[in-house]
């Protein structure tokens, strides 16, 4: 396989945890599709490139897995989620969770997602310096809550938040170890808290039963009368809140700061809402918003809130005729395959109409564009993310008109997942 291990140990890992997109996109400009590279000791590999990401993703089935590099990334702070499960034991976790996912269950996660927005968003002050990517946070954290646990948890919510927030900068944190007071030391503090929490609940939600994404999981019975134990409820509670809120919070920040680059598609897609006639626009309706959808996807594409899908070759693999030798993290980057000239014209242009039916660049191949995965992992909310992104958007559109803060150049940290730096200052104004 081409490629080099770096320097001893340490191998790319300084690099990696500079800027890993760039990391990526240099290996694949001088080693082409497939190639080596060394993780903090890890041997690794890149599998870029419609092909080489669909053997990896589509391999998930037999020659990789992905809890064991997901859990290098994410630590203990998500153990046992559906994206550390594997094979059989996946399939059959996953088949139970899609019971969450019907079409009825999202529109009453929908509702609840309203009624956070209703009150929170009325409370967003209009300003010259407002800073966008904190305000969405707290909001779509507020609305994970209740959309998975209901409403009237008084103050176990802030709790709740609080030592969910404490996983999340964990899994992001650089110094990965135990001392008093470090980031990692309140991530492991953080996920005992909401074990605690989420355990004490799960009885009583099991026999109560209601609309929310907790009583849901609690009790779904496959074929065989079979549910999940009280451990695993809580431990795919934590993992979906943490999947959920991240991501999505993520891309309605990219949104925002394009729409407040691209003015002419922040109207566009403002006088679109405005045609809905309605605040709380259903699944149905939701689809009628077609150039917020071309503006999400487009999003999505420059800015895939998981750049680096992680997997570990469980025996040799053969990628596009190179060896994968077993226990080989490989990770594959939706982020180089949404920036490919071969799939992409102008392809670090934003350039939402590339979605549309008289262009569809994203059918260039079916791996171009996958900033929800692919093959046995690919995401579970893909559906639900969907909306709820449109759903705040459409919302935000209606009260709200912005632009980038006076002097500020909008740029991406890498930690963790992608951050803006300053947290995106934006002059907002209400319509
Ligand atoms: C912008 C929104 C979202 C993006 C970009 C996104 C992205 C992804 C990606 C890339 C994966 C696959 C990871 C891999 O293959 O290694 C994934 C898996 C997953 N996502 Fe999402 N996601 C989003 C929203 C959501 C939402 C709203 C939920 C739940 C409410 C969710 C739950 C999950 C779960 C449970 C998995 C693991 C699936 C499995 O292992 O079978 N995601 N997501």
């Amino acid at each position: 396989m081409p490629g080099s291990a770096g320097p001893p140990i340490i191998g790319h890992t300084a690099q990696l945890l500079t800027n890993p997109p760039r990391f990526y996109m240099d290996r694949y400009r001088r080693y082409g599709p497939v190639s080596r590279f060394t993780l903090v000791g890890h041997p690794s590999a890149l599998a870029v490139g419609g092909d080489a990401a669909k053997a990896v993703l589509g391999g998930r089935d037999r020659f990789f897995a992905s809890g064991r590099a997901w859990s290098l990334w994410g630590g203990p702070f998500f153990a046992r989620g559906l994206l550390m499960l594997d094979f059989e034991e996946h399939l059959a976790h996953r088949a139970l969770m899609e019971q969450a996912f019907t079409r009825d269950r999202i529109g009453g996660y929908l509702d609840q997602l309203y009624t956070v927005l209703a009150e929170d968003l009325a409370d967003w002050k209009p300003s010259p310096w407002f800073r966008a990517q904190s305000a969405v946070r707290a909001t779509m954290l507020r609305a994970s809550v209740r959309v998975f646990m209901g409403g009237g948890l008084g103050a176990e919510a802030a709790e709740i938040e609080r030592a969910f927030l404490r996983c999340v900068a964990a899994a992001g944190a650089t110094l990965r170890f135990e001392y008093p007071g470090g980031t990692w030391s309140r991530g492991m503090a953080g996920r005992r808290r909401l074990e605690e929490l989420f355990a004490d609940r799960t009885p009583v939600v099991r026999a109560r039963g209601g609309s929310d994404l907790f009583a849901v999981l609690s009790r779904a019975t496959g074929r065989d009368g079979q549910g999940f134990s009280d451990e695993d409820v809580v431990n795919h509670m934590v993992f979906l809140m943490f999947a959920a809120f991240d991501p999505v919070s993520i891309n309605l920040v990219t949104m925002i700061r394009y729409l407040a680059e691209h003015p002419a598609w922040q109207e566009r897609c403002r006088e679109e809402s405005f045609t809905l006639r309605t605040d709380r626009p259903g699944a149905a309706e939701l689809g009628r918003l077609a150039a917020l959808e071309l503006v999400m996807k487009e999003s999505l594409r420059l800015l895939p809130p998981v750049y680096a899908l992680p997997n570990t070759a469980v025996e040799d693999a053969d990628v596009l005729g190179y060896e994968i030798p077993a226990g080989t993290v490989t990770v594959v980057s939706p982020f180089v395959n949404h920036r490919l000239p071969e799939y992409w014209s102008d392809p670090d242009a934003f350039d939402p109409e590339r979605f549309a039916p008289h262009r569809r660049e994203d059918q260039s191949h079916e791996y171009a564009w996958i900033p929800f995965g692919g093959g046995v992992h690919k995401c579970i909310g893909l559906h639900y993310g969907t909306l709820q992104m449109k759903a705040v958007m459409h919302q935000v559109l209606r009260r709200y008109r912005w632009r980038l803060a006076e002097g500020h150049a909008p740029e991406v940290l890498w930690r963790g997942f992608a951050r803006m730096r300053d947290g995106l200052p934006i002059e907002l104004a209400r319509v």
